[in-house]
């Protein structure tokens, strides 16, 4: 395939050189560009053929990076990288040392601020908007957000902000009626309201054929159109917000896009535009199925994605088999999630139980507070959720769930590291922040089984708990079909070993359990990291020299740090390693790479423990 114009741009002032009407073939250029290098590399697919006209448009008429260009989640940042220097990396796409999945600043010039989590771009090019106003500098500040991510709390709470302000600011907004599944909530029906235009241009041009015969009146009609388009298009509630209100124009549109943008620059004050696009564009299979190719593994463009049948079942699977089995034996249960139906593994809990499940949007803390509203009145919720993500329900979950003691279960899928996503996506954090919080029982499955059973056990707790297990697969142990609680408090000896006693949280029990073998060190399941089991950790502080903890999350304030409160509580003194993430971001790389980097991979583990005490 060759790429003639796209060969000719290696930064956006390339770009600009290009005549107008050369864009649609670059377009074109950048969008076979894209589907060679994704094909093979795997990564963000849909949303990046969605946002490729808009991304060509907007380094065409703004001067980036003078211009401050901010993506929301960034997963559809992919031509941009291409159009800002990085296209003879796209092969490292999302690779250990490559690029990025997201924007990030280190990264690029161009990438102004750091994303993956959604709903962040406006109040960002907001602080850039301000900033500029505070230090004299003409530039201007452009948020790109997409329909999903505008269902995120935070940004309204920037509208809100931006609304009133005397500053440069551009949101657009890349409407394509998709979040990773089919958006949801009333603003998405706000705005579809607007995108079957008809309603509103037969409307219009209705009026104004009965006005042609009056013309005194129509001026008076104009007003007139003016009230009914308010009550009618979703700009009028962007307009509340204090924006001027442009759209919604075709986001596949070329010369619209950059003629309207070109408009759009030389206004002051904030502004808001409103884009359709359509996500997948360009790619039939990705059309039909946007879900499916929101994220793709590498494919065959001429076939498409194939389903290949996983050798062993993922956690994320068994917390949904779990999910829809418990709804048979307890009518109280509830499924929520936000906005991650398919990563979270609620298809099927779905189409069981359409009345039961709840996908809230891309707001965490609304589904925190939501699921505690239910669990007021004697439901059971449980909250499917990335452990990542929970970060941005905190307080929700200290304020609304464990200090009234409500029976929410939280399902916690990508706790550890998550691989290519990369550090904003990393479940690096859950152990520390849970394990402090007064009424929270936190559970570690160790394999596939006992995350059924840990679930099982949360769900009969009568107050706030946490399951939490990494993205993938584990050892691959048969999932029982019975559920079988397990004793609060009670972990488990695996390994019978001396000097050496090594307590595992997790899944990393498989790695702590060979390095055992090669140290001859007992290996303990720990099972909980709150509460922990005192009486076990007493038993094994007095009868071995050395205590080893082992998790897949952040050293500091983790499970590790749990034991050390529980032995000095007891005033027992030995010397403990604690091992897990160290107080640093871990780069994206394979899940295994990236454990191995935090050695907690059997060798790392033992080597730790050799290393220690020159064993
Ligand atoms: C806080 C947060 N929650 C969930 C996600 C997972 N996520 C990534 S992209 C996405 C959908 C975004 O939809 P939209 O903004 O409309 O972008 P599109 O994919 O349609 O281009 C979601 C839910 C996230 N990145 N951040
Ligand atoms: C961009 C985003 O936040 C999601 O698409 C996320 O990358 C999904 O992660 P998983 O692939 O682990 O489901
Ligand atoms: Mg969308």
């Amino acid at each position: 395939m060759s790429y003639p114009l796209l060969d000719e741009v290696s930064c956006p002032l390339e770009l600009k050189k290009l005549a107008r009407a050369d864009l649609p073939q670059l377009a074109n250029e950048l969008r076979n560009y894209l589907l060679d290098s994704v094909s093979q590399t795997g990564g963000h697919f849909a949303s990046n053929l969605g946002a490729l006209e808009l991304t060509v448009a907007l380094h065409y008429v703004f001067d980036t990076p003078h211009d401050r260009l901010v993506w929301d989640v960034g997963h559809q940042s992919y031509p941009h990288k291409i159009l800002t220097g990085r296209r003879g990396q796209m092969h490292t796409m999302r690779k250990q040392h490559g690029l990025a999945g997201f924007p990030k600043r280190e990264e690029s010039e161009y990438d102004t601020f750091g994303v993956g989590h959604s709903s962040t771009s406006i109040g960002a090019a907001l602080g850039f908007a301000e900033a500029a106003k505070l230090k004299g500098e003409d530039r201007h500040a452009i948020a790109v957000i997409g329909d999903g991510a505008m269902t995120a709390g935070q940004a309204f709470e920037a509208l809100n902000n931006a609304g009133h302000r005397d500053v440069n600011l551009l949101v657009v907004l890349n409407d394509n009626e998709m979040s990773i599944s089919p958006n949801v909530g009333a603003l998405t029906n706000y705005l579809s309201k607007l995108l079957s235009s008809k309603f509103y241009n037969g409307i219009r041009s209705k009026s104004a054929r009965v006005l042609e015969a009056v013309p005194p009146l129509k001026e008076l009609a104009k007003k007139g159109e003016e009230h009914v388009k308010s009550m009618l298009t979703p700009g009028t509630m962007f307009e509340q917000f204090g924006f001027n209100y442009i759209g919604p124009i075709d986001g596949h549109d070329l010369d619209t896009l950059v003629t309207t943008l070109a408009n759009i620059k030389e206004l002051k004050g904030p502004q808001f535009l409103h884009v359709v696009t359509r996500k997948g564009e360009g790619y039939k299979k990705a059309i039909a199925d946007p879900v499916k190719y929101h994220a793709v593994t590498p494919f065959e463009k001429e076939d498409g994605m194939q389903g290949v049948k996983a050798a062993k079942v993922s956690y994320t699977k068994v917390f949904g088999d779990w999910l829809c089995d418990m709804a048979k034996v307890d009518k109280r249960l509830l499924g929520i999630t936000p906005a991650m139906r398919e990563g979270s593994g609620l298809v099927r809990f779905e189409q069981e139980n359409p009345d039961r499940y709840f996908d809230v949007g891309i707001a965490e803390q609304h589904a925190v507070t939501f699921a505690a509203g239910l669990a007021c009145e004697g439901l059971k919720p449980v909250v499917a959720i990335y452990s990542t993500f929970l970060q941005r329900a905190y307080d929700q979950l200290v304020h609304d769930v464990a200090l009234q003691n409500l029976p929410v279960v939280f399902a916690i899928d990508r706790a550890g590291q998550v691989g290519a996503d990369g550090p904003t996506h990393a479940g690096s954090f859950d152990l520390s922040y849970l394990r402090c919080i007064p009424n929270m029982v936190v559970l570690t499955p160790s394999d596939e089984n006992e995350c059924r059973q840990m679930l099982y056990t949360a769900f009969l707790h009568e107050g706030p708990s946490a399951v939490r297990y990494p993205r993938g697969t584990g050892p691959g142990v048969e999932v029982q079909s019975v559920m079988t609680a397990i004793p609060m408090a009670c972990a488990e000896v695996r390994r019978r070993g001396s000097t050496i006693a090594i307590l595992a949280f997790g899944p990393v029990l498989a790695s702590a359990l060979e390095a055992g073998d090669a140290l001859n060190a007992t290996v303990v399941n720990m099972r909980f990291v709150k509460p922990l089991d005192g009486g076990l950790i007493a038993e094994l502080a007095a009868s071995h020299d050395y205590l080893v903890t082992v998790e897949e999350g952040a050293v500091m304030g983790g499970a590790g740090s749990a034991v050390l409160e529980n032995l000095m509580a007891q005033d027992l003194c030995k010397p403990v390693l604690l091992l897990g993430f160290p107080d640093r971001y871990i780069e994206h790389a394979d899940q295994a790479v990236q454990l191995a980097e935090c050695g907690l991979d059997a060798a790392g583990i033992e080597a730790s423990i050799r290393q220690r005490w020159a064993i």
